[in-house]
């Protein structure tokens, strides 16, 4: 058991997706998808390139619809939203992208504000400065607000995209591939960050991976995704006890190779 799974919440299901199915004319990439998230929650999907996981992300968030199936978002099916009430539950939902999607040309300070000023007109400039500060702070880069996202590590990029998407406090949070291309030392304060994000913001999230120390790490549940279908889901040590066919590649390319 990790320590911080006393706060998930399994009377309430943030995410609930049953019997999903999405294909591309002949390329059947969900074949079933059936997923809980709860409250507070952090669970890991797991799988190779192209099984079908930032699909699955997409959906989630509105961008692509499925063939069949539901999706429902914080009591709402995301496929039966008018657009207004889309825009409305993806305020509530951070989408931290791969790259961090920092805007070059604005500061830290301006790139924290910026979803603020769009989403929440009616904050005063006081108010924002506040709200950025405290992001910054729990992103644990607090001195880097008037600097340009170019005088950055790859590291510091990542945590104020995540900053950026928690500025508007969501209540869900989806991470596409949170260490790719992390040293193990900047991924480990990563796989901290994510934890502190969860317990501080009381966020449930899903985290899209192949790392299996950020699985290890960040997941209550780890559910590992083959053919546009989970194969395998559990607690980390679940999952990976018995250690056959897919399972035992990504083990052992993770931690032996
Ligand atoms: N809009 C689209 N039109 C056609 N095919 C698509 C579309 N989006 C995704 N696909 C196909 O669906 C499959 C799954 O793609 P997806 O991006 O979800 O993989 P993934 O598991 O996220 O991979 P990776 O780990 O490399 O990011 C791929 O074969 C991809 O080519």
């Amino acid at each position: 058991m990790k320590e911080n799974n006393h706060q998930v919440d399994r009377n309430t299901t943030v995410i609930k997706i049953r019997e999903l199915y999405k294909s591309f004319g002949e390329k059947h990439v969900l074949q079933g998808i059936d997923l809980d998230l709860y409250k507070g929650e952090n669970v890991v999907v797991l799988g190779r390139s192209g099984t079908g996981k930032s699909v699955l992300i997409k959906i989630i968030i509105g961008l692509l619809k499925q063939d069949a199936g539901t999706v429902n978002v914080l009591g709402e099916d995301v496929d039966q939203l008018k657009d207004a009430d889309l825009r409305a539950l993806r305020l509530k939902v951070g989408f931290s992208f791969q790259s961090s999607a920092l805007y070059d040309s604005m500061t830290v300070g301006e790139n924290l504000a910026f979803p603020l000023q769009r989403n929440n007109r009616s904050f005063t400039k006081d108010q924002i400065r506040k709200t950025v500060d405290i992001v910054l702070e729990a992103i644990g880069l607090p001195d880097t607000i008037n600097q340009l996202p170019s005088e950055l590590s790859g590291g510091q990029k990542k945590r104020i995209g995540i900053g950026r998407t928690l500025i508007l406090r969501p209540e869900i949070m989806l991470y596409d591939e949170p260490t790719a291309g992390l040293d193990p030392i900047t991924s480990m304060e990563l796989n901290k960050l994510i934890i502190a994000v969860k317990e501080r913001f009381n966020t449930s999230s899903i985290i899209i991976t192949h790392d299996l120390t950020c699985a290890k790490e960040v997941g209550d549940r780890v559910a590992v995704m083959d053919e546009g279908k989970f194969i395998q889901t559990g607690t980390f040590d679940e999952v990976f006890n018995e250690k056959t066919g897919l399972i035992k590649s990504f083990y052992d390319y993770n931690f032996i190779q």
